[in-house]
């Protein structure tokens, strides 16, 4: 996609890009909506085959921000960061790092608190604690720095309310026995299995990372091959790995009753949505799933929720796919236009998607 196109396509507020000569780093902030609040989401980095792929990348994660605070009622907007790397991250040298964080750092600065960062794929509580030493707004820092740590168990247990709830609306009342595929084992994934198999599902997972599957297997698991588990027959794909997973192509001919997972932008585009629900098959759309790491953060960093309070919310989000799953029986469409007709209601938007 061009950056013409890109840029032309977005319904979003305001993207802001800083190269940087010196640590060779390309800085990307993207502010969707500040609609229901000041923007917030996490920092992604990773190389970038190119600067507009890393802008791609930025402004699809806002957008999808935008829809994950308001589908779960938080008084936030939506926004993402992403830093090109010039370099695989595990290559560059501790000070180069800390440099890159404080260059952002001093981006999100000059936004003024429009935007709020937190942890993504390639960074952690700890690169928090940096960002915000330098002086920016971050959620996510470590409990030691003051802040409420890794969202991911929290997002672990929404995907798993989900899976239980999603996999009710396919008939099936008890997750012992119950065939679920997890593609990505890291933070998010690995707790799913944890959750699963205290359930005595079935699991069939896979990773990259031959270390992650070795542990899965321990836990019980059945491992295969990455490029084997969109094959694999399932009564519940659960992709918490990366996002893009289902084209139309694989809706077309995934084993599945039913899609639940973390990974942001599971779909490359909503005709991916229409396939599956034209198949029967039961999404439970990402930004609803994956929403227990929002709830946690925003939860307990702005509006004093104690852990208990969070997961009180983060079991709430079968409440919303349950109202999901009415609105596309009643309205006849797809689970993800469902759930994105939901999320522009809470936005005050209603009817402004056709
Ligand atoms: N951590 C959170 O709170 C949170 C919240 C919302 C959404 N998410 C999303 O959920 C997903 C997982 O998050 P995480 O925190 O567990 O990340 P993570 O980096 O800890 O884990 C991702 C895992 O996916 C694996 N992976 C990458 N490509 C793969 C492939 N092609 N096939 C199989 N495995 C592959 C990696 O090796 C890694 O183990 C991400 O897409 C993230 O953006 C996470």
């Amino acid at each position: 996609m061009s950056i013409e196109d890109v840029i032309t396509g977005w319904d979003g507020s305001l993207v802001a890009t800083r190269y940087d000569r010196e640590t060779g780093a390309f800085f990307v902030v993207a502010i969707h909506s500040r609609e229901r609040g000041p923007a917030a989401g996490g920092t992604r980095v990773k190389q970038y085959d190119s600067y507009a792929d890393a802008v791609t990348d930025a402004t699809r994660l806002a957008g999808a921000m935008t829809l994950k605070m308001a589908a779960a009622d938080l008084p936030m907007g939506g926004g993402k960061a992403v830093i090109a790397l010039p370099a695989p991250r595990r290559e560059l040298a501790d000070d180069h790092w800390r440099r890159i964080l404080e260059l952002h750092a001093e981006n999100l600065k000059t936004l003024g608190g429009s935007y709020w960062t937190g942890p993504d794929l390639g960074t952690s509580s700890a690169d928090m604690d940096v960002v915000c030493g330098f002086g920016a707004p971050a959620f996510g820092r470590s409990e030691a720095a003051g802040g409420s740590g890794s969202s991911a168990p929290a997002t672990a247990l929404g995907v798993h309310v989900a899976i239980v709830a999603s996999a009710a609306e396919v008939g099936i009342d008890d997750l012992a026995g119950c065939r679920i595929a997890v593609q990505g084992l890291g933070a998010v994934g690995m707790e799913v299995v944890e959750l699963a198999r205290k359930d005595g599902a079935h699991l069939i997972v896979t990773d990259i990372d031959p270390v992650l599957c070795e542990r899965a297997a321990a836990l019980g698991a059945e491992v295969v091959p990455p490029d084997a588990i969109l094959g694999v027959e399932s009564d519940v794909f659960s992709p918490c790995a990366v996002g893009g997973v289902i084209d139309v192509d694989v809706a077309r001919t995934i084993r599945t009753r039913a899609v639940v997972g973390s990974a942001n932008n599971v779909l490359t585009d909503t005709a991916a949505g229409d396939e599956l629900a034209r198949r029967g098959i039961v999404l439970a759309p990402d930004f609803v799933a994956s929403g227990g790491g929002a709830i946690h953060l925003i939860g307990r960093e702005v509006l004093g929720w104690t852990a208990e309070e969070v997961a009180t919310h983060v079991e709430g989000i079968a409440d919303t796919l349950r109202e999901v799953f009415v609105r596309s029986r009643v309205g006849g469409i797809s689970h993800d236009h469902a759930a994105r007709d939901l999320a522009d209601e809470r936005l005050g938007r209603a009817g402004s998607r056709v």
